[in-house]
């Protein structure tokens, strides 16, 4: 997407505050947006057993590293690995300061300070944030104009992490008011706008996440349980800017219409669905998808769980699979039944690759007539007239 002709623009949603809408009338697998972000931290606690985990991600460029004996490690925290010297050098301006350095090998050595795992993440994250009033003041400002208020975040878990970071001095700390509500509102940020790069997909091998990535323009994308949007990022590959995002567009969309993401897998449940939204981003979905199973009786969703149920007993640890797998058998028993009037996408836009639980959207438009869709997280190509047939 060029500067000059935005095809998304931000807009006040009643009730949603600001989103991205369409400028203009939008083809199929149209890129809207492309964007880099203003910090990357790993998702890795700082305790012993991932320190391996570690070595596989070069620290800076977060590429899987092809061959993690080489990795350079910085010698001063031995906290960080580069997959070769321009990334170890670039690190030391940006991602990895003198002060980012001296912070991670703190929270390695006090580790037991913060015992919670996802309290270690969180500290990495902080190191991160207020590594940008050092590098770039801008960019904590934009950080700053994001989702995310102080009350939002548990005042326990703040005081300690806040006391964490105060051990540890940086420049222009009075400056910007640095308090246990700024770490509070920092974390807040961090939890409604922080889109996870996976490790790459593979069968049989839980999903999880390798780092978590900050964007100016992408945090304004709303949440629909029925995405008409879904992002792509592409970090294993050799491009330069390969922690950017990329958000194409699912179908063809009329100008104004606002662009939705879905913030996690589509093939949730209506109660885990609204659970994961009031829990985590703070709201009570009211999408269309919501408004149709809000009305489904108890028997259907005691028939999913009873589906579920039994295909936990065989694979019990893979939730949102079994949920794809209910979804799925639903749409094909009622595509036409104005119960499920969504069973479509299901059909169309769900990867049907075993244990994926993605969302499809078409490659950008060519001159090429036949669509070929791509699943965002196992990466797999398909060409849509043999989805529809199948
Ligand atoms: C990543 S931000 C999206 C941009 C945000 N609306 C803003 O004004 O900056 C996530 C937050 O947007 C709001 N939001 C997103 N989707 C929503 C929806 N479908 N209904 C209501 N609020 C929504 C929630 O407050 C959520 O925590």
């Amino acid at each position: 997407m060029s500067e000059t002709t935005p095809l998304v623009s931000p807009a006040e949603i009643p009730g949603k505050g600001r989103s991205l809408v369409a400028t203009e009338a939008l083809k199929a697998g149209q890129i809207v947006l492309r964007d880099s972000p203003i910090l990357v931290y790993s998702a890795f606690p700082v305790t012993v057993d991932h320190y391996n985990k570690e070595r596989s991600y070069c620290s800076h460029c977060f590429r899987s590293m092809s061959n993690p004996a080489s990795a350079i490690s910085c010698p001063c925290c031995f906290s960080a690995f580069f997959c070769n010297s321009n990334c170890s050098s670039s690190a030391l301006s940006s991602s990895h300061s003198p002060w980012v350095c001296q912070a991670l090998k703190r929270l390695r050595e006090n580790a037991s300070s913060l015992p919670a795992e996802d309290q270690q993440v969180q500290a990495r994250f902080l190191v991160a944030a207020y590594n940008l009033v050092v590098i770039s003041p801008a960019n904590f400002q934009i950080l700053m104009s994001l989702q995310g208020e102080h009350t939002n975040i548990d005042t326990a878990s703040a005081f300690l992490l806040h006391s964490f970071i105060s051990s540890l001095s940086f420049p222009n700390q009075a400056q910007i008011g640095f308090s246990v509500e700024l770490t509070a509102a920092l974390l807040a940020k961090d939890k409604l706008n922080a889109f996870g790069f996976m490790v790459p997909f593979a069968i049989h091998k839980e999903r999880s996440v390798r780092a978590y990535a900050i964007y100016p323009r992408a945090s304004f994308f709303n949440h629909d349980c029925l995405p008409n949007a879904c992002r792509f990022d592409y970090v294993d590959s050799s491009d330069e800017n390969n922690t950017d995002i990329i958000v194409r567009i699912i179908h063809d969309l009329p100008q104004g219409r606002e662009i939705c993401l879905s913030y996690f897998p589509v093939n949730l449940k209506y109660s885990e669905r609204q659970c994961r939204l009031k829990e985590d981003y703070g709201f009570i979905c009211n999408c269309d998808r919501c408004r149709v199973e809000a009305n489904w009786s108890d028997e259907e969703d005691e028939e999913d769980e009873v589906i579920d149920e039994v295909e936990g007993e065989e694979e019990d640890d893979n939730n949102s699979v079994d949920e794809q797998m209910s979804m799925n058998d639903k749409a094909n028993a009622s595509a036409a039944d104005n119960d499920f009037p969504h069973a479509y996408f299901f059909l169309r836009y769900m990867c049907n690759r075993d244990q994926c639980g993605g969302t499809l959207a078409p490659l950008p438009p060519s001159n090429n007539k036949v669509a070929v869709m791509e699943c965002n997280v196992c990466g797999s190509l398909s060409n849509l007239d043999e989805l529809c047939d199948g």
